[in-house]
């Protein structure tokens, strides 16, 4: 069993380490110490590679249901704060790191991070060589697992292994009401207001809201079975789809909604999970990929400019599109669809966009937090397409 070496010797000032076991499905099997709660957590076994921004990645609603591990072998330096909280909890279902930093050295850190996942109930494991285990996940593919400490850390072998292997797959999962607001909840437009903006919450974080309210936007963030009548109710000159966990073959009710959306002719956007739903609602399917993209570092063409963009990344599932630089037509009937962003890597479609209607959409993060910011034109984008949206209507009456 692949393990980093416990310390050999307990010093009488450090608590004994209590141990911990990571168990994939395919039998594997990583020995390392608690971290965090103890107990057990199951769930897809997901890298993410970026070298910041662990507490971005932890309150990413997306990560709901997975267990993240992170490549990055010193986490936890920084601390916690109130400031880069994506949302307002830790939604990953279980974590697993190298070398926990063991003080917290950041002048906004408010808590430590291994505080903060005990109190939250976040079983983690620490003492693993995480590129280990993300070079066996990416040569075998995405794999369910789970972490067993404290009393489960006696479960036999085969006991643990059966659990993991009796676990839900993320594929088939609709976990957007475990993340979703339960109400209406307004932030307002920051500069000129350009009108009311329904953005349906299937995970969204709070660095896209703050785009969206920089654009002149008023942000509603509504409940994730808002239905069409709800949806325009509140007026809005346009709709965004967020980001979010689980399987978007699995979100029928929100794909029906879009596409009553769409035939209204109000502009759309969507990120990620919205890439996806958009893609469904013109006629799309949506696939998993092999192991995902998660990370800060993913070279993606904008195919309208030529230009590369580094862009952050997290995704387990995408959209298969006719591999054509040519438009198609959409299967449903919104007329042309063109593959606007392309992953430089692997070719997986980042990007759609509709020419007869007024909608697009990205598979990746341009509100990247952590991340690099080249990608942030595209809220811009999205302003242009409402506006000249309201221009033409207004010529037209
Ligand atoms: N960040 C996201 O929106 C992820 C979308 C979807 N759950 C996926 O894994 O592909």
């Amino acid at each position: 069993m692949p393990s980093l070496p416990l310390p050999q010797k307990a010093r009488s000032d450090v608590p004994v380490p209590s141990p911990a076991v990571l168990v994939l499905e395919d039998g594997t099997r990583y020995a390392g110490r608690a971290y965090g709660a103890q107990g057990r957590t199951l769930g897809e076994l997901v890298f993410a590679t970026g070298m910041t921004g662990y507490q971005e990645t932890l309150t990413d609603p997306s990560y709901a249901g997975q267990i993240v591990i992170q490549t990055a072998p010193h986490i936890g330096n920084t601390g916690m704060n109130d400031e880069d909280m994506e949302s307002r909890i830790i939604w990953v279902a279980g974590y697993v790191v190298r070398d926990p930093s063991r003080i917290v050295s950041n002048h906004r850190s408010i808590r430590s991070l291994d505080d903060e996942l005990v109190s939250t109930g976040i079983v983690g494991i620490s003492g693993i060589d995480t590129r280990a285990v993300t070079r066996r996940i990416r040569d075998q593919g995405a794999m369910r697992a789970g972490i067993f400490s404290g009393d489960q850390a006696a479960l036999s072998d085969s006991e643990q292994l059966s659990i993991v292997r009796e676990s839900v797959e993320m594929a088939g999962q609709n976990l957007s009401a475990q993340v979703s607001v339960l109400e209406d909840t307004v932030t307002p437009a920051v500069g000129d207001r350009l009108g009311n903006l329904a953005v349906l919450d299937l995970g969204v974080k709070r660095s896209t809201v703050d785009n969206l309210a920089k654009r002149g936007f008023e942000v509603h963030v509504l409940p994730q079975d808002s239905t069409l009548e709800q949806i325009t109710a509140i007026d809005p000159v346009a709709v965004f789809y967020s980001n979010g966990p689980g399987d978007p073959a699995a979100s029928e009710s929100q794909v029906q909604v879009l596409r009553g959306v769409l035939d209204e002719g109000l502009p759309f956007f969507g990120i990620c999970f919205g890439n996806q739903l958009l893609g469904r609602a013109l006629g799309l399917d949506t696939y998993k990929l092999p192991f995902g993209h998660r990370g800060i570092n993913q070279p993606v063409v904008d195919k309208s400019t030529g230009r590369v963009e580094i862009t952050a990344h997290n995704h387990g599932f995408a959209v298969r599109a006719p591999t054509t630089d040519e438009p198609f037509d959409s299967p449903n009937g919104y007329g042309r669809v063109q593959v606007s962003h392309v992953d430089l890597n692997d070719d997986v479609v980042e990007g759609l966009s509709a020419l007869d209607i007024p909608a697009f959409s990205v598979q990746y993060h341009p509100e990247a937090a952590a991340g690099p910011h080249d990608a942030n034109y595209l809220f811009d984008r999205f302003r242009d397409l409402v506006t000249d949206h309201q221009n033409e209507t207004k010529d037209a009456e």
